[in-house]
């Protein structure tokens, strides 16, 4: 990734003339301006600890790369011995991190909003950043989530099934000796895949380039962030400009725009000419028709574009992340994937569908599912806020307006909460659905202040139901037809965490060979007469 200072180079600049030289005469004037009055993100907020800093260091940059390289350490530390709200030094500035018992007054707090949030951390006034826009804009985007997305799960599990199949015939071809395979690219593939057949029209869904902006606009998001976010704030309205980071994300915008918008026109022009002729018009089922919803109960607009763009960078590597750790903790824990294959001949020899009664019945596969979302979840911080004014907690801690908060999820692994928390155990959840009344607790999708990968309470992830579809799904037909194992060389690849994100290598091996299922996975009969 570029540095800051390599995307500040001026090189480029020179060849836009007078345009060039205004741009870099503004940015020396405000680099000079920043220098003399520095912003108030670069001070810590009065009154609440700092910690991560240490004795003698002038500036906050050996504070920021130590809690890019080491987050999670260092609040799990702190949150040991501190009762009270401390702050960190993170990339964006000073970050109020909320001791776990304090979770609940800051989640239920419609003062502290993650909108806000998304807004600052991610730059969403910006060209080429509209992609969280329909997030922060209003609650078009949040709510077709929660109702569409939701309404649509029983009907969708037929076509996740459908994509599933076709996904693997195609990343692993019939093999019978150990093949290697990238598997964190094949997995980003596949969520991508089964998100697209659900969140676009089926001509759109196919389209290879929007598949890869799918994937790759979440990315360039990311790195884009990382780059203005280096930039001091009273330059980033000239600097984005010039960035080829932020250059990148513009061109992502205009990439989708060029996909989507003539379905968009065609699907007007169709809805116009039915009730020009008094027919009722049609009904769609994707995000774009969830959105439409929404917007004629509400009033309130969401650009058709920004909001797939916004589904692709809530779904696709948030999915993708968890399904990757949970299939590396499967293969990686001896006797995982014989008893999951089990499971999975019990539920589906006896299945009539792929439904979601057939997906609730997987509650092994449910269980190692959250055990590996409690010890790898996609990020250590999941609960994120701006105060959006001031606003004292319980114990008299003052957060000022405009302070970014979190709260760690430090309960995963706390033996408070969790017997051997340092121990994956997959049938742990399992286990603990068997104790009187609590089996319909502690499924993956359930969420509790001692369980925050997805949030807890009004705004956690209204996603998660269909993500745990497309896990199970995918597991099912990755477990029944192939066996997997990882190189002696390499071992299970670690699951590490960067910044707030518990990641793999990339470049990581798995090895898969075909074997024959021992039970249909055709469970809808696609294939009937082939
Ligand atoms: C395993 C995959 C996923 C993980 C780990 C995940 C995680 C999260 C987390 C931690 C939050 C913030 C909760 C909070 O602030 O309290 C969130 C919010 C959200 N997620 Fe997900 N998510 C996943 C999949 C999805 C999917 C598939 C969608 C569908 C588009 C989605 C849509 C959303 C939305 C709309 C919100 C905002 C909710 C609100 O503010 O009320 N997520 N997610």
């Amino acid at each position: 990734m570029a540095s800051s200072s390599n995307s500040l180079s001026l090189g480029p600049l020179s060849l836009l003339g007078g345009v060039g030289v205004l741009a870099v005469t503004t940015v020396v004037l405000l680099g000079s301006f920043y220098f003399f009055f520095g912003n108030s993100n670069d001070k810590p907020i009065s009154g609440i600890p700092l910690i991560g800093k240490q004795d003698g260091e002038k500036d906050y940059t050996e504070a920021k790369k130590r809690w890019m390289s080491s987050a999670k350490e260092i609040v799990n530390n702190a949150v040991r011995t501190r009762k009270h709200p401390f702050q960190v030094f993170g990339m964006n500035g000073p970050l109020i991190i909320i001791p776990p018992h304090m979770t609940s007054e800051v989640r239920t707090d419609e003062r502290m909003t993650f909108k806000s949030w998304l807004k600052r951390d991610f730059f969403t006034n910006y060209p080429g950043f509209e992609g969280f826009r329909p997030a922060v804009d209003n609650n078009v985007f949040i709510d077709s989530v929660r109702m569409g997305l939701t309404q649509s799960l029983a009907t969708v599990v037929h076509v996740l099934a459908e994509e599933a199949e076709k996904c693997y015939e195609e990343s692993f071809p019939p093999a019978d000796d150990w093949t290697p395979v990238k598997f964190n690219a094949i997995a980003l593939r596949f969520i991508a895949r089964l998100s697209a057949r659900t969140f676009m029209p089926p001509e759109l869904a196919k389209n290879e380039d929007w598949l890869r902006i799918s994937v790759e606009y979440t990315l360039h998001f990311g790195k884009g962030g990382y780059v203005m976010r280096a930039i001091p704030p009273i330059l980033r309205p000239i600097v984005h400009w010039f960035l080829p980071q932020t250059k990148q994300l513009r061109e992502d915008v205009e990439t989708a725009r060029r996909i989507i918008e003539p379905t968009i026109l065609a699907r007007r022009k169709e809805r116009a000419a039915d009730i020009k002729a008094g027919r009722k018009p049609k009904k769609y089922s994707d995000a774009f028709a969830w959105m439409d919803a929404i917007t004629e109960k509400t009033g309130d607009m969401c650009d058709a574009v920004h909001g797939q763009l916004n589904y692709s960078l809530g779904a696709v590597h948030t999915t993708s992340i968890t399904f990757t750790n949970c299939m590396y903790n499967i293969v990686g824990s001896p006797g995982s994937v014989e008893l999951l294959r089990q499971e999975l001949i019990e539920v589906l020899g006896s299945a009539k569908s792929w439904d979601k009664t057939t997906l609730n019945q997987l509650k092994m596969m449910d269980s190692y599912m959250k055990e590996s979302n409690r010890m790898h979840p996609a990020s250590f911080m999941t609960v994120n806020r701006i105060a959006n004014e001031t606003i004292t907690l319980s114990d008299g801690t003052v957060i000022p307006k405009g302070s970014a908060l979190t709260v760690p999820n430090t309960r995963l692994y706390d033996e408070e909460y969790y017997e051997n928390p340092q121990v994956f155990n997959g049938r742990r959840f399992y286990d603990m659905r068997q104790r009187a009344g609590e089996e319909s607790k502690h499924q993956f999708v359930t969420t509790g202040d001692d369980y925050l990968p997805f949030g807890h309470g009004k705004h956690a992830c209204p996603g998660r139901f269909f993500a745990s579809n497309e896990i199970k799904i995918l597991l099912a037909y990755a477990l029944l037809q192939y066996d997997f194992k990882f190189p002696e060389d390499q071992g299970q690849p670690l699951i590490r965490a960067h910044g707030l994100e518990n990641v793999t290598n990339p470049e990581a091996i798995m090895l898969y060979k075909s074997r024959t299922p021992e039970v249909s996975l055709d469970l809808d009969h696609i294939h009937k007469g082939r």
